[in-house]
Formats: C-alpha cells, sequence, structure tokens
C-alpha cells in the first residue's frame, strides 16, 4: 500500500499547515498536532491526502490543512465559518418556514408537547430559540398560559414572526427578540427552553451549539430543555432501486456498455450520503440501533467535536447490504408528575418528516446471510474550519454465520456540506478528482475491492481512485 502510494508521490509536494491536531486511527493515517507543516504529497480524494511529517507518512483528513503561511490562515479565520449570512439568509425566505410547517410529524409533535404539558406550563418563563414563524411561540400562547415567550429569531424573518404574533392575539405574552441567541439579552431566567434544532443525522448545521450557550446562559436552575434527549438511529440496508438507477443502469443502456461510466456514478452518487432517502421497513437488514445518545442537560459544546458509538448489527435476512441508513429520535419530558414523554421519531417506522432519512452507500454491495453479524463504530467529527458541517466515519466489519459470507470490513469517507458551499466544492473536487482518475489509470490498472481483494466482478469496474485507500483498512466516513 505504502510503496504503491510512494509511486504516485509528486516530486514537489505542496507545505500546508495543520489547523488543529488529529490522531490517526490505524496505521495509514498520520498523527499531527495543530501547527505542524506537513508535505502534501498525493491530494488522493476530496478527504484524504496522502501526507509527510518528518518523514512519516500516512493520510491526513484534508479538511484539517490548510495551505499557506500561518498569518493567512489567521486571515481566513476573519472568514464566517459558521456561514451566517447564507445560513439566516435562507431562513429569512419562505422556502424552509414552508417546508417545516408542511411537515406535519415535526409540527404536531411539537403541538402534543405543549398540549399535553398545558397545565404546568401556565405562569413559566419560555425561551423559543429560532422561533422562525413563531408556530411553537403561538402554541404556547394559545394551548397554555404561560408567563411570558422570548420568541428569539436571527433572520430577517422575526420582523414577520412580530406580525404573525399581533395577527394571532398574543402579542401580550410573546415577545419577539431579533437577533442571534448567543447575543441577546433577557430580562430573565427562563424555566423552558424550546426549541427545533435539529438537522439531518440529528446534528448538521450544528445550531445545537447555539441552544447549549443559551441552556448556560438562560436557564435557571432546574429548568426543563425540549427536546430533553435526542438518540442517532442506524440500520444496515439494502437499496436495491437506488443502487441499480444509478450504478447498474450503467452496465448496458440502450445495448450498449458504459461501463467507464461507473467510476464517475460512484463518485457522483456514493461518496456523498443521500439525504431525502426513505427507507422501507423491509430494506433494513437487521433491528435498527441506537449508536449515539445525546442528554441535553449534560451535553457540553466540546463533545461535539467528535462523538462516536458503536453497533453490533445482526443480520435477519440475507439479501445485499447496500449502506446503512441514519435518522433520529428527540425525547421531550413531561412536566406532570407521572406525564409521558413525547416523542419525535424520524425513522421508518413513524410517519415521513422533512427530513426523512439519510443513507450513506457502500462502495459496493455485499452479500450478507442471516444469522451473519455486521458489527463496528460510527464517529462523527466536527469539521474544524466549516462549523455548521462535520464528517461521518463509520467502520463496519462482517463476522459470517455461513461459509459463503465474505468476513469483509471497509473503511469510507464522506463528505456533507451545506447547500450553499456544497456546489463549490463539488465543483473543485470534480476537478481534481478527474485530474487524480487520469493519474491513476496511467499508474496502475490494480483495483481494490472492500474485502481486500482483486475479486471485482468485470460488470463493475473499480471501487475508484477517490476511496481505494480506505477500502483497504476497514471504515465509512462522511462530511455534514
Ligand atoms: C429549524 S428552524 C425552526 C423554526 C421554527 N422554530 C419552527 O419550528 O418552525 C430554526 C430557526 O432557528 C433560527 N436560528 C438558528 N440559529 C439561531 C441562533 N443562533 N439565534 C437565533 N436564531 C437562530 C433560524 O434562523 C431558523 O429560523
Amino acid at each position: 500500500m505504502q510503496s504503491e502510494k510512494e509511486d504516485e508521490e509528486d516530486a514537489s509536494p505542496e507545505e500546508y499547515l495543520a489547523l488543529c491536531s488529529f490522531t490517526g486511527s490505524d496505521s495509514d493515517q498520520l498523527t499531527f498536532s495543530s501547527g505542524d507543516r506537513l508535505l502534501v504529497h498525493v491530494k488522493t480524494s476530496s478527504d484524504w491526502w496522502w501526507a509527510e511529517l518528518q518523514g512519516d507518512k500516512g493520510y491526513a483528513p484534508a479538511c484539517y490543512l490548510r495551505q499557506g503561511a500561518t498569518e493567512e490562515v489567521e486571515d481566513a479565520s476573519l472568514e464566517d465559518p459558521w456561514q451566517d449570512e447564507e445560513y439566516f439568509g435562507s431562513y429569512g425566505t419562505l422556502r424552509l418556514h414552508l417546508e417545516m410547517l408542511s411537515d406535519k410529524s415535526r409540527t404536531k409533535a411539537y403541538q402534543q408537547v405543549v398540549l399535553s404539558n398545558s397545565a404546568s406550563l401556565r405562569s413559566k418563563v419560555v425561551m423559543d430559540l429560532g422561533c422562525g414563524t413563531g408556530i411553537i411561540s403561538l402554541f404556547c400562547a394559545q394551548l397554555a398560559q404561560p408567563s411570558v415567550v422570548y420568541a428569539v429569531e436571527a433572520s430577517s424573518m422575526a420582523e414577520y414572526t412580530r406580525q404573525l404574533v399581533k395577527q394571532n392575539g398574543c402579542e401580550e405574552v410573546v415577545t419577539v427578540l431579533q437577533g442571534r441567541a448567543e447575543e441577546i439579552e433577557l430580562p430573565e431566567q427562563v424555566d423552558i427552553l424550546v426549541s427545533e434544532w435539529m438537522g439531518n443525522c440529528l446534528l448538521f448545521e450544528f445550531m445545537v451549539e447555539s441552544v447549549l450557550l443559551a441552556r448556560d446562559r438562560w436557564l435557571r436552575e432546574g429548568g426543563v430543555m425540549w427536546p430533553s434527549s435526542a438518540a442517532l438511529t442506524l440500520v444496515p440496508c439494502q437499496a436495491n432501486s437506488y443502487f441499480a438507477e444509478n450504478m447498474a443502469f450503467w452496465e448496458r443502456p440502450y445495448g450498449l456498455d458504459f461501463t467507464p461510466l461507473q467510476p464517475l456514478a460512484q463518485q457522483e452518487f456514493f461518496t456523498k450520503p443521500k439525504f431525502s432517502h426513505l427507507i422501507e421497513p423491509d430494506d433494513c437488514l437487521s433491528t435498527p440501533c441506537d449508536v449515539i445518545f445525546l442528554d441535553m442537560y449534560t451535553l457540553k459544546v466540546k463533545d461535539l467535536e467528535e462523538i462516536e458509538g458503536q453497533f453490533q448489527f445482526c443480520v435477519k435476512k440475507s439479501g445485499f447490504f447496500h449502506g446503512f441508513t441514519a435518522w433520529f429520535t428527540v425525547y421531550f419530558e413531561s412536566l406532570e408528575a407521572e406525564g409521558a414523554a413525547v416523542e419525535l421519531n424520524t425513522g421508518p417506522d413513524s410517519e415521513p418528516t422533512h427530513w426523512k432519512q439519510t443513507l450513506f452507500m457502500l462502495d459496493r454491495p455485499v452479500s450478507v446471510n442471516a444469522g451473519d453479524s455486521i458489527s463496528g463504530s460510527v464517529l462523527l467529527r466536527r469539521n474544524p474550519i466549516w462549523r455548521r458541517h462535520m464528517t461521518v466515519t463509520l467502520h463496519w466489519k462482517i463476522n459470517g454465520n455461513t461459509q459463503e459470507t465474505d468476513n469483509c470490513q471497509a473503511n469510507i469517507l464522506f463528505s456533507l456540506y451545506t447547500p450553499f458551499i456544497s456546489w463549490l466544492i463539488d465543483f473543485f473536487y470534480y476537478f481534481m478528482w478527474r485530474n487524480a482518475l487520469h493519474f491513476n489509470h496511467a499508474m496502475s490498472e490494480r483495483r481494490v475491492s472492500p474485502c481486500g481483494g482483486d475479486n471485482l466482478s468485470p460488470s463493475l469496474p473499480a471501487v475508484d481512485f477517490h476511496r481505494k485507500h480506505l477500502l483497504s483498512l476497514g471504515s465509512v466516513k462522511y462530511n455534514l
């Protein structure tokens, strides 16, 4: 592996600065500290680069490195790592609010929380963080009798929210405050902090950070957080039609061999998570498993940098293992003695929500049999530069129950970015990848399978250059 990489090394590596520390999780990854200067030899993929530090070589996550001198990096920190202009700009228009309010499962869950706690909400002080159009605040004012609801909204939607509050006769109770929750001043501590902060794969967009900061500043001792806890759930799954439509399609369209396009299809469709996936319960190969659990009372902002969960699935039916599907559930504790918690579950057994589910495809399907076990870990790593994004790494391993199962393992990385910059990044990496692919073809015809062998079927050419090195190690990574 290493000597293969050395063959590809550029004679004039570029110097990069490590923006933060990274500990390699296996011998192929380079460990470095914030401020180290690394020599980058090969930009293997959009996510991992082959780099060197004081003679040691290994893969380094590209998003941890920045080219140029320290002063330039400091300048770069002046850019907005939260992309607030685009983020709050998009919440200043109706499109997202229409999508959220049309999501009845989501919105009614919040309505139900208020309704089932209406007696206990009487005379309470509530903060609705990121109130948007003010829907949760209006539920509070109309279905319960809080003394006041501070409806905080950073986007320009707040101007309309004020009108909506008035229009619905709630101005005596709801006070709209326009500004970032981190910066606004309230006249008092609050009894309840309610917010709809969840993103794809639970944490995407990291609005949760604002909620935690507001909790530490404004929630009174013994106050209540809604949601009170959250879980991320994972299941190994089939994705037959997605695979057929995007990969198998290129085998013989109109009787022609289009398989040279399959590496491109791989890059375009399988190296990013598929948001808005709706998994059929029947496509779950195993019973889903909660891999990450967040307690909204004890979670700290620094915990968000890296969150890891383990899984062990028992395959309950034979089929093709195409990937993992993820979704989340949030729980709202009851204020009433003996009251039941309200749950908002975005999984396949509940009414679909606008989040739907997120599908992480493997590089290639693996045939599994009932009784096999799929074990491994999921690691959510927050992007050190772009604070609304993260990397998700899935490391998985199959232990076959029968001789027919390949006891294979894999390690894959995906990048997820918010729509504001994803097109830019896609554009950049598309060209980088095309160049790398040409270079790779010139260097070597060898292909690597997820099981570490060279046994690809002729109809599925190449686990592409992009993730080749990771496949031979064994795990999956995604950027959100
Ligand atoms: C997911 S939307 C929810 C809107 C509304 N609560 C609802 O349920 O329809 C999140 C809202 O929070 C706002 N927001 C996000 N971060 C914020 C912050 N730090 N301070 C104030 N508002 C914020 C966004 O502008 C957006 O309107």
